[in-house]
């Protein structure tokens, strides 16, 4: 018999004979690495089984704690490249204070991720703040704690976008707590990694239902109120680089965010005449529970995310929210149609063709230009 066991398979099947003695509690230690088993119960064999596989695609560092795919453990942070020390987030609100001052802001997934960064920028500058989405109790958590920090009010109203009539109901809520809003920030999203071949049509019809027809439902509504009141406003929805491009593994996502663009670019033309703004911020990755926990659940690929950032490092929700709140301020009438990539430069270092090229070291360039340089003729 032919046992075909390379060293790489071995160390394999190691760390699977590890995982499942992880999963029964136990400590184990393997290259001087201290694995504990972050949960009790079946999470324990998934996080340890994530483990495995992310150490077969980039090995952790030795020390690095493993804890995937466990919420009670801190999502991983892949270091930065060194270039990301000349580009660090700057991330103080950068308009000056009272700039949204009697201004009403609705933010659709305001309570999480950059959402809530948004929220946080807009109420800080002055804006009284309506934000919606399904889990009434992360709203209110949030809208208390950016209140007792601002001093502005933020009102937290239960919606699911999918829901034509609830997005009714929810915006009826506004306009009596603080009337019509002068920004609109359409950021709530649901997304999730998988092969197409694996996915049903409820699957489809999920990302689809929040991401393109929430956000119609949604600007739609209001667009109409607002247009009865004759009261002008900013309408800015989030979207993302592969709007643009499409992307394998995320296709009701890329389909959606690129019928999202389609929509707020053909308002921008046809209701400018009534006072209404749209626009489009595409960002590149951010380290978000939400987003991290759905896209990269094991951690195997932030890595590799970073190396292809040319500012070498993800953005920060506060970055996004600087963006958001010049977009949406005054300070912005001018601009309407607008889509603004912003994404450390990530979106151009994977379509340019010889981009690869920067793995090239200086003597291979020597070697390189030296045998360019001997070819005469074609
Ligand atoms: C190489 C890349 C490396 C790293 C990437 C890392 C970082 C990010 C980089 C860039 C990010 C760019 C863009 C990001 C865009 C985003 O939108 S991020 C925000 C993500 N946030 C959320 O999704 C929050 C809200 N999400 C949810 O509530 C759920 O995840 C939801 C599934 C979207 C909706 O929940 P709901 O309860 O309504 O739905 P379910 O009933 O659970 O499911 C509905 C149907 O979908 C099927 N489904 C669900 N999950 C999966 C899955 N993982 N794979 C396949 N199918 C799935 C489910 O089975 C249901 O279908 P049915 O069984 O046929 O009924
Ligand atoms: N983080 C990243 O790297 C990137 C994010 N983006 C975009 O940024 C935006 C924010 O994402 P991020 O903060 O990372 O992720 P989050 O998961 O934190 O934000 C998504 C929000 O949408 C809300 N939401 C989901 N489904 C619905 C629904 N049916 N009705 C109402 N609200 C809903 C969620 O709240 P609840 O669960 O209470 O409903 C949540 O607050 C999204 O548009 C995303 O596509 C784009 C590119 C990169």
């Amino acid at each position: 018999m032919n046992f075909d066991l390379s060293h790489e398979k071995l160390f394999t099947y190691l760390l699977i004979l590890c995982s499942i003695i992880i999963s029964f509690g136990g400590v184990v230690r393997t290259h001087k690495t201290t694995y504990r088993a972050c949960a009790v119960g079946r999470l324990n064999m998934a996080a340890a089984a994530a483990v495995v596989f992310r150490r077969n695609l980039f090995p952790l560092k030795l020390g690095q704690k493993a804890c995937a795919l466990h919420s009670s453990c801190a999502l991983r942070d892949a270091d930065p490249l060194p270039q990301a020390s000349f580009f660090p987030p700057n991330d103080a609100t950068m308009l000056p204070p009272g700039s949204f001052s009697d201004k009403v802001a609705f933010v659709t997934g305001g309570g999480t991720g950059l959402g809530r960064a948004m929220t946080q920028g807009l109420s800080q500058l002055g804006a009284t703040c309506v934000i919606a989405s399904r889990k009434l109790e992360v709203l209110q958590k949030t809208a208390e704690e950016i209140t007792a920090q601002t001093g502005n009010k933020v009102f937290p109203v239960a919606c699911d976008v999918r829901d034509p009539a609830a997005v009714a109901q929810c915006l009826d809520q506004m306009e009596k707590l603080t009337g019509l809003p002068d920004v609109v920030i359409n950021n709530a999203a649901g997304n999730f990694v998988s092969p197409s071949e694996k996915l049903s049509p409820n699957g489809w019809k999920t990302i689809v239902d929040i991401v393109l027809n929430g956000t119609a439902f949604v600007t739609l509504e209001l667009g109409k109120r607002l247009i009865r009141q004759d009261k002008g406003a900013s309408f800015l929805a989030i979207t993302t680089i592969y709007a643009e491009s499409g992307s394998g593994f995320v296709v009701p996502s890329a389909s959606a965010k690129a019928g999202v663009e389609a929509l707020y670019k053909s308002l921008a033309a046809e209701w400018g005449r009534y006072g209404l703004r749209f626009n489009i911020i595409q960002p590149g990755p951010i380290r978000t529970k939400g987003a991290f926990s759905r896209l990269d659940p094991t951690g195997a690929f932030e890595k590799s995310m970073i190396g292809r950032i040319p500012v070498g490092r993800l953005g920060t929700p506060n970055e996004i929210k600087n963006l958001a709140l010049y977009m949406s301020s005054h300070y912005a009438t001018w601009m309407s149609g607008a889509v603004v990539r912003l994404d450390g430069g990530e979106y151009v270092s994977m379509a340019g063709e010889f981009n690869d090229l920067r793995k090239v070291s200086k003597q291979q360039w020597d070697l390189i230009e030296a045998m360019i340089r001997q070819t005469k003729g074609s």
